[in-house]
This record gives C-alpha cells, structure tokens and sequence, in this order.
C-alpha cells in the first residue's frame, strides 16, 4: 500500500518478455500500454472497450486485447498488474485478486489501492529521469521531471554511453574505476560539458595507456 508516512522504494524494473496485465483500454491504459511494450513487456490487456489505437497494436501483434469485462481470476501467473478503468469498483476487486496472489499493483488514481505507484518518466538516451512525491502532487511531478530533463545535456549521453563501453569491455579494477569518474568530474566531464572533445579525447587515451600499461 502507498503511504506519506513512510517512504516509498524506487526501482527499476526489467519486464523484457515477462508477462503483465492491464486492466482497461482507454486513454490512461493506452499511455501505460506504450510505456509497458517500451519496456518489452509480454502484454494483455483487457476491457470491454478499448482506444483505436489500442486496437491497432493489438491487431499487429504487439500485444494481446480481451474485448470483455474484469473477472477474478484473470491475474493468475502475471507478474505486474494494473488497472485503469473508469470504475473504482473494479480497481477494489482486481485489488482483492492481486492481494491473494501476492502480485503487486498499480491503480491509476487510487493510491490506497496501490502496491506501487508511477513515477513522471523522461528520457534521453540511456538516462531516465523519474519524479515521484509520494501520490502527493503528480502535476509537480511532471513539471520537475520537464525541468529535470532539461539540465541533461548531450555531452550527459555521450558519458553515459561511452562509460557503457569502456564497462563492457574493460576488466574491472581500480584503473576503469577512476577512468570511469573522470568521466564524469571536472576534469574530463567539464571538457565534455563545455563542447571540447578533442582534450577530453587526449585525457581519455592517457588514462587508457596508463590502464594498459598496468594490465
Ligand atoms: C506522474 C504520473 C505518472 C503516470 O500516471 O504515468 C502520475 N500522474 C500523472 C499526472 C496527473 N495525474 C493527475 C493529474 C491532475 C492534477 C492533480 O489532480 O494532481 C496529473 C497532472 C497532469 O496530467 O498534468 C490526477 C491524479 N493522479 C492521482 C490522483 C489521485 C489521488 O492523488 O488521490 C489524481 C487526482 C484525480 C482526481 O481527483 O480527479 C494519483 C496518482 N498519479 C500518479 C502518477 C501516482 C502518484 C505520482 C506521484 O507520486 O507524484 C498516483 C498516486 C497513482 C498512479 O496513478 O500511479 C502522471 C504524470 C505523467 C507525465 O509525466 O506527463
Ligand atoms: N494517473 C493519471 O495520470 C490519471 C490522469 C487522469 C485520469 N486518471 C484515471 O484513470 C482512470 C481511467 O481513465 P481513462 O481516461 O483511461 O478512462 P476511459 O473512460 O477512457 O477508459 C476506461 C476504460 O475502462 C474499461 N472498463 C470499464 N469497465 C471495465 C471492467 N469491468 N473491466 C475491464 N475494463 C473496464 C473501459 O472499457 C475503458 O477501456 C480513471 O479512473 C481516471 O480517473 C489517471
């Protein structure tokens, strides 16, 4: 259940291939339906009515639309269920279900039905930025995440995708960890950050000799 007394838990959920159900088809379900398919969930929705564009994406394939109304028992062996109707009632009985199951859900509005509740999401390239306040003030939410975004600049990605290299293929240890944070502080992120890449260029291939000389 959501609280304000207590703090809530962010994570971030790998959903590729899992399989998730979403309760509803209109426009809220729909945002939340491309948010899911983003993430690679295995998607089924279910609702008597359901957006065009919802129905297109189920046409194609890209997820699976029960054209009918909620009945208990459709949440058995989901990993993640949410539900967005239009009617609290449903919202309670998917809540009984999932509660049963000890499967986590998320209502859309009812933050006293929730097991999770959902950030305001903005990305670029591989960094996400996510505002929660607690089911407080989701309007302040989606202001602050715009703002947020805002101060991630493109230099931001380049160090976020070249530091994902430098990960995969360099062996770990104390050399690629303080190549990693010279990536990232004054020294070589403030090059980045001010459009000098050539000098940031020359640091990164002296902190690769220096790690090839030792390795
Ligand atoms: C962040 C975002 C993510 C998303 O939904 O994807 C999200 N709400 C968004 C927008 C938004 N929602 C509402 C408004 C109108 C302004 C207002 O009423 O405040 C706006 C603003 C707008 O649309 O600009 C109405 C609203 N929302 C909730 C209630 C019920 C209540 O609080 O009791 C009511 C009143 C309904 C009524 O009275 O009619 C509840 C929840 N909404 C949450 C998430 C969870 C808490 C997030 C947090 O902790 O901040 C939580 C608890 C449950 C959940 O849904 O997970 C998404 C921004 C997307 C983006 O970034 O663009
Ligand atoms: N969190 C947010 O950001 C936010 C913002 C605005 C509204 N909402 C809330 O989200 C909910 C959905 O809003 P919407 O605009 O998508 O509504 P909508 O009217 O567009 O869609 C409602 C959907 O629920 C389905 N439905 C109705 N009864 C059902 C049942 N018994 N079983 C299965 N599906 C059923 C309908 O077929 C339809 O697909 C509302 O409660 C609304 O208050 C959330």
């Amino acid at each position: 259940m959501a609280s304000v007394s207590l703090a809530d838990y962010p994570v971030c959920l790998q959903l590729r291939g899992k399989p998730v159900l979403l309760i509803g088809a209109g426009l809220i379900a729909e945002g939340r339906a491309l948010q899911l398919l983003e993430a690679g969930a295995r998607l089924r929705m279910i609702a008597p009515g359901a957006t065009d564009a919802l129905r297109r994406l189920a046409a194609e394939g890209r997820l699976e639309l029960l054209e009918r109304a909620y009945t208990p028992g459709d949440a058995a062996g989901q990993a993640l269920v949410f539900v967005a109707t239009d009617d609290r009632r449903v919202s309670v009985a998917v809540a009984e279900e999932t509660r049963a199951r000890g499967i986590l859900l998320n209502a859309a509005d009812e933050p006293d039905l929730c097991d999770f509740t959902l950030p305001s999401v903005g990305r670029r390239g591989p960094i996400t930025v996510a505002v929660s306040t607690q089911g407080m003030a989701p309007a302040l939410a989606r202001a602050l995440r715009r703002q947020l975004l805002e101060g991630i600049g493109r230099h931001h990605v380049w160090i976020a995708r070249l530091s994902g290299h430098f990960r995969e293929h360099l062996p770990r240890g104390a050399g690629r960890s303080r190549l990693l944070k010279r990536l990232v502080d004054d020294d070589i992120g403030g090059h980045l950050a001010r459009g000098e890449r050539r000098s940031a260029w020359t640091r990164i291939r002296e902190e690769l000799k220096a790690l090839g000389e030792k390795t």
